[in-house]
């Protein structure tokens, strides 16, 4: 599913009006019918019900007012509250807000902080009639929203999330909660916390980067009439990263009947060091729940008992350059070692010794084979900044917003407000290559890769803010390159896979599940995604 940015989207509602002659007016009814068949399908019959509608001064708020003409004739008694006066709308807006006038359907022109006070009172009567509210209908902005919420487009919006609203009934968002920025998902001032967004034509970016926590509810596309050759042709590099793409995306992954280990691929990794060796037998794990055929964790000497008994699946090879931790010593058979490995994944519990660093960054510019690089692996680069060389092979970043702060320089503060562009800037900046992938951990995980291309992950939840589960990630990523996925597969694939595990953890005991849990759930999400 596509996600355009709100220029983007404005574009294909001009391109549709003006190239196939579409007029905006029909988009604007289908939009609003659409949404009223969302809300009988969702909430059941509107009859001998009211419906608060909060009207804006754009076209979001003409899309407010089509849904309220509908509800009426289902037999809601619906109720406008315009934020501006209805006389100054213009367009679209103004030729629905004649036929709202024709029709003798009741409005209240709310466009002071003082009005919006005298709201709950007018419900109040409502109420007193013996009628329950449908749903409040949030049509104050959309996608033309363009500075932060501030007087008494602010107190309409603190009202709609008041607790003694939230009792009325569910909130429905008009294409994008209002406050909700489009293209980054931040929070102008304030935003509008709904149960159902019902947008138009496309989903948008910021419907899904706030992960499980989103701001829209639930969302449902209607399709208000844009030609599907307006949409591909529409330059959209924002994808959401569905079951149905992922499907498609690890087909690759069914297993012949007669695989065997060899098959599937042979892991290498480099994590741990003493007291963070968890970090690589969770990597480890997660790698062969993934499937991978063989892994082998190098292995710090003073490690040798621990590797040597945690995971029994695992191998582990002797790394004698440095007691405690991985060493540039080390470099002559690792090279050798890698010789006969397809992937190879570094820095999970690592540490960042001054050997360690050289190791890594020489590994970085010398292995030919695809690299999964997290934790002081990132670190690691991040010092080495700016005389970074360039990679010798595919490289998989799996930053959490911390760690891509220390990578491109930016404060994380900032990060969060915008991540969707930040990754873009990561995957530019930093990665570089074409075969450099970015993802970016955390509610509403994000992929980027050098073609420019950046998906929104769709699963996972809060119970994943726990230690352990990057390594779990890096492993599972790891596993998949080695199954033959290319890099931008392996991760979409793989933050997937790993947050549809957790998922399953989620619905059946909430938080509180281990990292190594996640892993083993591993398999049955890739069941249930791939059937074998
Ligand atoms: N153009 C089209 O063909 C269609 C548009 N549709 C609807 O139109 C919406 C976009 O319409 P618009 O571009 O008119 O934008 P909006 O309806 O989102 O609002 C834009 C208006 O709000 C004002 N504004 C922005 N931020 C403000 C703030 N913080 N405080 C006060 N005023 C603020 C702007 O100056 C402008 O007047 C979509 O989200 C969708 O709901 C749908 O009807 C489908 C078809
Ligand atoms: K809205």
């Amino acid at each position: 599913m596509k996600l355009p940015s709100a220029s983007q989207m404005q574009q294909l509602d001009r391109r549709a009006s003006e190239q196939y002659g579409i007029p905006t007016i029909v988009l604007m009814e289908n939009a609003g019918v659409g949404t009223v068949r969302m809300a009988l399908d969702e909430l059941g019959p509107c009859n001998n019900t009211f419906a608060p509608i909060f009207v804006g001064p754009g076209n979001n708020g003409g899309d407010g007012l089509v849904i309220g003409r509908h509800l009426h004739q289902r037999g809601c008694e619906v109720m406008f509250f315009f934020l501006v006066n209805p006389e100054k709308l213009s367009g679209d807006p103004a030729t629905n807000f004649k036929i709202v006038k024709q029709l003798k359907l009741p409005y209240h022109v709310v466009d002071t902080v003082e009005r919006i006070g005298m709201i709950p009172m007018l419900i109040a009567q409502k109420e007193s009639k013996g009628l329950c509210c449908y749903a409040v209908f949030d049509a104050i902005f959309g996608i033309g929203l363009c500075r932060e919420l501030s007087g008494h487009f602010k107190k309409a919006v603190e009202l709609i999330n008041s607790a003694a609203f939230k009792t009325k009934g569910p909130v429905i968002a008009i294409d994008i909660p209002s406050g909700l920025d489009s293209d980054s998902g931040k929070t102008l001032g304030c935003c509008v916390t709904a149960d159902y967004t019902a947008t138009y034509g496309c989903a948008k970016p910021a419907h899904f980067l706030h992960g499980s926590g989103s701001p829209a509810g639930k969302v449902a596309v209607i399709d208000i009439g844009i030609p599907p050759a307006v949409v591909n042709s529409g330059g959209i590099d924002t994808t959401l990263a569905t079951d149905a793409l992922v499907k498609q995306r690890s087909t690759s992954l069914h297993r012949a009947i007669t695989s065997h280990k060899g098959d599937n691929g042979h892991l290498f990794i480099l994590a741990g060091s003493a007291g963070k060796s968890g970090a690589a037998i969770l990597a480890a794990k997660g790698a062969l729940r993934a499937g991978a055929g063989l892994v082998t964790l190098g292995c710090p000497i003073q490690l040798k008992d621990i590797f040597g008994s945690a995971l029994p699946e695992a191998m582990t090879f002797l790394l004698s350059g440095s007691d405690t931790c991985f060493s540039i010593d080390d470099l002559a058979v690792i090279e050798r070692e890698l010789a006969t490995k397809d992937v190879l994944v570094v820095g999970p519990g690592i540490g960042q010794d001054q050997r360690t660093a050289e190791l890594i960054l020489t590994l970085y510019e010398r292995a030919k084979c695809p690299m999964v690089i997290d934790a002081d692996g990132l670190n690691i680069l991040a010092l080495a900044a700016e005389s970074l060389p360039q990679p010798g092979g595919p490289r998989i970043y799996t930053p959490h917003p911390g760690e891509l702060s220390r990578l491109i320089d930016m404060d994380s503060g900032a990060i969060n407000q915008d991540r969707l562009e930040a990754v873009k800037l990561a995957v530019t900046k930093f990665a570089g290559s074409k075969d450099s992938v970015v993802v970016l951990k955390g509610a509403g995980t994000l992929v980027a890769d050098g073609s420019g291309q950046r998906y929104i992950n769709t699963t996972g939840n809060p119970g994943m803010a726990a230690a352990g589960m990057g390594d779990v990630l890096s492993g599972i990523i790891g596993a998949l390159l080695c199954q033959g996925l290319a890099p931008t597969d392996a991760a979409l694939c793989g933050v997937y896979l790993h947050g549809s595990a957790a998922d399953m953890l989620f619905a059946a005991q909430g938080p509180g599940f281990f990292a190594g849990d996640v892993a083993d759930r591993i398999p049955c999400a890739r069941r249930k995604l791939l059937v074998v």
